[in-house]
């Protein structure tokens, strides 16, 4: 039997203790570090989703640098550095590697949702020509992005081909600029108007972001094993 998609998550064990895990696959993160973790437990009812929930979370929380890229098996490593650091944002690029460096993702904000939208076919398409899916998020005006190889798992070529590919397309349908964003985030103090969950996030201390990647998590959690080769 192929072992399943959580027993193979190390930081989850962290928080249940009695998941099985294996050491060599993630590197362990503190238990405390996910506000996530906390956004999932108010939103789900069902242990065995907030399980997984949490365990996808936590084992691929972003961080801004120093994590080091974990490549699928039989990647060529010389050629994946090479084209994956101008597009860290610790060389001033806009993504970030995830906890576990296996993988890569950042946020887009555009004007509209139609405009999101039309970015999100033209990402699509460019996932068809590859045969490569991302996990992703959209709320409104803004998608959240995770490339990542599911099998062998990891960071691979094509990931990091989708990502820069992102980031063209993104330029291409608008993308609002990122000192504009910024200048368009209400302060903390700032009353919002928004719907509950933007609320929530602010309670919890979670970003935006987060909320988009908890969403990404979900999909991901309920996805099952897409992307075992066929015999
Ligand atoms: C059989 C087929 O090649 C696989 O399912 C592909 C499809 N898309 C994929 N997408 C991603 N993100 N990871 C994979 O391993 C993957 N595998």
């Amino acid at each position: 039997m192929r072992p399943s998609r959580l027993s193979r998550v190390s930081p989850a064990s962290l928080a249940f203790p009695s998941l099985k895990r294996s050491t060599q696959d993630f590197i362990p993160i503190s238990r405390a570090s996910s506000p996530l973790v906390i956004l999932a437990h108010r939103q789900s009812s069902s242990p065995l989703i907030l399980t997984r929930i949490l365990a996808i979370t936590t084992a691929h929380m972003s961080t801004g640098s120093k994590q080091q890229p974990r490549f699928s098996a039989g990647s060529d490593l010389a050629a994946l550095e090479s084209t994956l650091s101008p597009l860290l944002t610790s060389n001033g690029g806009r993504w970030n590697l995830t906890m576990d460096g296996e993988a890569l993702e950042r946020e887009f904000k555009f004007k509209t949702f139609a405009k999101t939208w039309d970015f999100m076919t033209a990402v699509s398409l460019q996932c068809k020509i590859k045969n490569h899916h991302p996990e992703w998020s959209n709320v409104f005006n803004t998608t959240f992005i995770r490339w990542t190889t599911h099998h062998p798992k990891g960071l691979s070529a094509k990931d990091i081909e989708l990502a820069a590919q992102c980031d063209q397309l993104a330029q291409d349908f608008g993308e609002v600029a990122e000192q504009e964003q910024q200048s368009t985030q209400p302060s903390p103090s700032q009353p919002t108007g928004r719907g509950p969950q933007q609320q929530q996030q602010q309670q919890t201390g979670g970003t935006a972001t987060c909320g988009l990647a908890g969403l990404a998590a979900r999909a991901v959690g309920s996805a099952g094993d897409c992307c075992v080769p066929r015999k």
